[in-house]
């Protein structure tokens, strides 16, 4: 489990983390969302002690990641900066982590396998694609089959095949109880990955959430009905219909279901009935909105 607590960090003049708090837990995926530079890479380097909070904590299973004893087998890190000797193969690399923790050549082989690198395992890291090193820092993130894993823009420069086999390696590792903790910009990615999400603008908390609820509870899911009594139908609705043609209303702020009964109540006949529920995308926007704008703001200044 991962706990953040008050957690506050700032760079001159500059809070890039500000008051944050949330538990991620095992046995799901967790997806860390936020526009440019709302703080989810600092968060994450505070959480494996690559830097010190201002103030707060940032706690693996309770304990800050320099109090571990053994941490590569209690958590798994991939950050967005590659950290492989490039004259380095994949095999030394993985292999010289191995020996800081005592793990055998089997296991370093087995990681290899799982990731897909078999047959480049012996090519120095330096001539590896964008994809290939994310695979390889996976493999080192796996290595020691730790508990937590925390992956900072895991798919950036995937391709969709790559992008796909993430996100099922995720999923898998999630069900098998571990915690799964991942940074994205990439909202449709995330909605087809992560089952809970944390949302940060200007490194404050906007969200904490379910994906599902998260869409629901933004509220931007409509309605849309056809019916020959639009004007009548309008008017039992309030002021969530609104007219697009003269028969068809868009509704929002209620549920299909509840002006089907409305209809049906007062003997309005529907030849169509369609919701439509906001992507992850629109609700997310929605959301952070104002942090992207005060960003926008703040660079023009
Ligand atoms: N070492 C640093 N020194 C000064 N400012 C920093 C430092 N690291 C981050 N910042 C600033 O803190 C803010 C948060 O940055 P951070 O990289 O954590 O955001 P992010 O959510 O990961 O963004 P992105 O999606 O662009 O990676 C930004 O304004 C950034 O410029």
């Amino acid at each position: 489990m991962l706990t953040v607590e008050s957690l506050t960090k700032r760079y001159g003049n500059r809070t890039a983390v500000d008051g944050l708090s949330f538990t991620v837990r095992p046995g799901t995926v967790t997806g860390f969302l936020g526009p440019n530079g709302a703080g989810k890479s600092t968060t994450m380097r505070l959480l494996v002690g690559l830097d010190a909070p201002t103030s707060g904590r940032a706690l693996i299973d309770g304990r800050r990641y320099a109090d571990l004893p053994a941490p590569l087998r209690e958590v798994g890190v991939l950050l967005e900066a590659r950290s492989v000797h490039p004259g380095r193969t994949a095999f030394r690399h993985l292999m010289a982590l191995a020996h800081t923790h005592g793990i055998p050549r089997r296991r370093v082989e087995e990681v290899i396998g799982t990731v897909g690198l078999q047959d480049v395992a012996g090519k120095r890291a330096g001539s590896f694609s964008l994809g290939m090193g994310q695979r390889l820092g996976i493999a080192a993130a796996l290595l020691a089959d730790p508990a937590v894993i925390l992956l900072d823009e895991p798919v950036n420069g995937l391709d969709p095949e790559g992008v796909r086999w993430v996100r099922t390696l995720l999923t898998s590792l999630a069900a098998e109880g571990r915690t799964v903790f991942l940074s994205s910009h990439l909202m449709s990615e995330m909605a087809q990955t992560a089952d809970h999400l944390v949302i940060v603008g200007r490194g404050r908390l906007l969200a904490d959430t379910t994906v599902e609820r998260f869409v629901r509870e933004a509220g931007l899911g409509r309605v849309r009905v056809v019916t020959p009594e639009a004007d009548r139908l309008a008017g039992l609705l309030g002021d969530g219909a609104v007219r697009e043609a003269p028969d068809t209303l868009r509704v929002t702020g209620t549920d299909a279901a509840h002006i089907g009964r409305t209809a049906a109540a007062h003997g309005i006949p529907l030849t169509e009935l369609s919701p439509h529920t906001a992507s992850l995308e629109d609700a997310f926007m929605e959301l952070t909105r104002d942090t992207v704008e005060y960003e926008g703001r703040a660079a023009a200044a």
